[in-house]
């Protein structure tokens, strides 16, 4: 037995046994013992399954996704989301979930060719779909995404948009555009939300953002120059904060956090963090 969460290529569905997650679009099924059910148990509720995945194998037993058409009832459970499982839930789980979203949002999503709009099949032992008319293979998709803690000695950039929870700041982030480097992206980014350039771009380290399909791409950058000015709609505040007096943070496991927290130990010569997988 191999301890730990391995994510597959593929599995075979005609084999019995192992675990099961259901997902739906109000999240993951979930009872007292948490969203992991044997999956011949669950396979046997009145599910309505748009598709079964083979996901991986956890501590050696196999791991399947049932893509769910509907959220369905089963005694004694609950639908719980992912962004819940990330706050509050076990790492090794949320990796598990994590994983099982990405895949199962991919395959809803590429039924069909986008090219000639037939069925498209998934290719045996590889994660793709394929439109046999077109020789097309897709991928599951991932978003690269830049996400920049701006320091001036003292002093962190950080911005809220509309949509974060109440008081919360965090630092910057955006989607990468087709012909831009990562630092191009950054320092775009930056332009757009706040109107600031910035210099000695570092990269810090990486994050798979699994909602719905980002990898971060962390970096630290030194303030270079200009006034904040937040970019109407995006951004509804952007400040300076001395790091002796900083607003409410992002949750603890996103690398945003992990920048600021790296940043502030290393400026007071504290035991830095661990960046969350
Ligand atoms: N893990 C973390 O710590 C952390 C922190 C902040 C942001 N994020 C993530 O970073 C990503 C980007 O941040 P943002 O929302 O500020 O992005 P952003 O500043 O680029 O603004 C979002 C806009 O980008 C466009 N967009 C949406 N999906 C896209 C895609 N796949 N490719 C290109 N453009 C797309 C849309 O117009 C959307 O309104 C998001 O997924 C967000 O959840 C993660
Ligand atoms: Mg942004
Ligand atoms: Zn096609």
């Amino acid at each position: 037995m191999t301890p730990g969460w391995i994510t597959t290529t593929l599995l075979d569905n005609d084999a019995p046994g192992g675990w099961a997650v259901a997902r739906s679009r109000e999240g993951f099924l979930l009872d007292d013992n948490g969203p992991l059910f044997p999956r011949e148990w669950l396979k046997r509720q009145d599910l309505s399954v748009l598709a079964e995945h083979g996901i991986g194998h956890l501590d050696g037993e196999p791991v399947y996704l049932l893509e769910l058409n509907s959220p369905g009832d089963v005694p004694g459970c609950r639908w719980h989301g992912l962004r819940a499982f990330m706050l509050q839930g076990d790492h090794r789980l949320y990796k598990v979930l994590g994983y099982a979203a990405q895949i199962g949002t991919w395959a809803r999503e590429h039924r069909f060719c986008g090219s000639c709009g037939q069925a498209m099949v998934q290719v045996p032992r590889e994660r793709a779909m394929f439109c046999q008319a077109c020789d097309l293979r897709s991928y599951p998709r991932i978003s690269p995404s830049m996400i920049v803690l701006i320091t001036r000695g003292d002093e962190i950039l950080l911005a809220r948009s509309p949509r974060f929870v109440t008081g919360v700041y965090s630092t910057l982030a955006g989607f990468a555009e087709p012909g831009e480097s990562a630092e191009d992206c950054l320092i775009r980014e930056v332009r757009e939300e706040v109107q600031v350039e910035v210099q000695n771009i570092q990269y810090v380290g990486s994050q798979c953002w699994p909602f719905p399909h980002s990898m971060m791409l962390g970096f630290h950058a030194e303030y270079a120059g200009g006034e904040i000015v937040p970019q109407a709609d995006e951004i509804e505040d952007a400040q300076w904060f001395n790091i002796h007096q900083l607003p409410p943070l992002p949750a603890s496991r996103s690398i945003a956090r992990y920048l600021i927290d790296l940043y502030v130990a290393r400026r007071l010569g504290h035991a830095e963090p661990v960046l969350p997988g």
